[in-house]
């Protein structure tokens, strides 16, 4: 796959003297879901504002689709879509208007067919004549969304796309944006919500304090770091760990009920037969037992936790 943003070197000190972002190097791959992750603060906003155009780098250089964005600055900025973190939106206009303005701003010849397309796709159809005033807060949303595709964007930017949307509704955002990927659009997805970029990303990208610490892929990245743990639910409870297994990482619950085994997913030999013979040998019975693998989630802040 090609790259469609080529971010490099970008570093950004606000007039305040803050550093918000240090020599960041990053390559968004075409027709991917990339999500981007870090605690507040980190640089997210910084950094898409950056491509966006909406806030100047100190140094460094970034292209989209081979447009400078400083030199080709109406090229680049033509093929981003941006849906910031905030409403943007005209509350006293209608759904029907703002799209369609939207797609003018950007100097694109009205195209009725292509915006209702947008609008049946965001389940607004229904709403294009009500003014944005009189949509509820998720429709609110979608309608950023279409206004932020209105001009036939190739990349999308999203900053927080779920922030305060209930379940329901974030599941079918999910839904939409797979499809907009579908179509062949390339995303980038700001997050707090960890499941999220579970769910979705095809690449996690994690920053910390202004520097890109981690970029891989999502499926790679659980496969290798994540963890295994195996649940055993004892017949009895046990008052303390017996000396044979204290060469495992085993933790014992408050109430001696249940044990708790981390192990490593890629090792060959996880230990996981040995460790039952070895319970068995030290007389411990158990009723049940079950395993997961550890989630983004663990695996973010243990990487956040390893950060000096
Ligand atoms: N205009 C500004 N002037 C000075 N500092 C700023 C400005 N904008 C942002 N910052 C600082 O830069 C840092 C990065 O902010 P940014 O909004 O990029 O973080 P973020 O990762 O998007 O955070 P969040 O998840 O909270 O949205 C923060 O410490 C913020 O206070």
């Amino acid at each position: 796959m090609s790259s469609i943003i080529s971010i490099s070197g970008v570093t950004k000190t606000y007039a305040t003297g803050f550093e918000a972002l240090k020599e960041i190097n990053l390559d968004i791959e075409r027709g991917e879901i990339f999500a981007l992750l870090g605690p507040n603060g980190a640089g997210k906003t910084t950094l898409i504002s950056i491509v966006c155009g909406i806030v100047n780098r100190s140094s460094g250089s970034v292209s989209v689709d081979g447009h400078d964005i400083s030199k080709d600055y109406r090229a680049a900025r033509s093929l981003i879509g941006l849906v910031p973190q905030e409403l943007t939106i005209d509350a006293f206009e209608t759904v029907w208007a703002t799209v369609n303005y939207s797609r003018g701003l950007f100097g694109k010849a009205p195209n009725t067919a292509f915006v209702e397309k947008v609008l049946r796709d965001l389940s607004l159809w229904d709403k294009k004549d009500s003014k944005a005033i009189t949509l509820s807060g998720g429709m609110k949303r979608r309608l950023m969304i279409a206004k932020a595709l209105a001009h036939e964007p190739r990349v999308l930017f999203l900053d927080e796309p779920t922030a305060g949307v209930d379940v329901e509704l974030r599941q079918d955002m999910w839904a939409m944006v797979r499809r907009l990927r579908e179509d062949g659009v390339t995303i980038i997805l700001t997050t707090h919500y960890i499941e999220e970029a579970e769910a979705m990303a095809d690449r996690v990208g994690v920053i910390n304090k202004g520097e890109i610490i981690l970029v891989e892929d999502k499926a790679e990245l659980m496969r290798k770091l994540g963890r295994k743990q195996m649940r055993l639910e004892l017949r009895a409870p046990l008052t303390a760990m017996p000396d044979g297994l204290s060469r495992y990482s085993l933790e014992l619950s408050a109430d001696g009920n249940q044990l708790t085994y981390t192990y490593d997913n890629q090792s060959d030999r996880p230990g996981v037969a040995s460790l039952i013979r070895d319970l068995e040998a030290a007389g411990i019975q158990f009723r049940d037992l079950d395993t997961k693998n550890s989630s983004l989630e663990e695996i973010f802040v243990n990487l956040l936790r390893q950060e000096p």
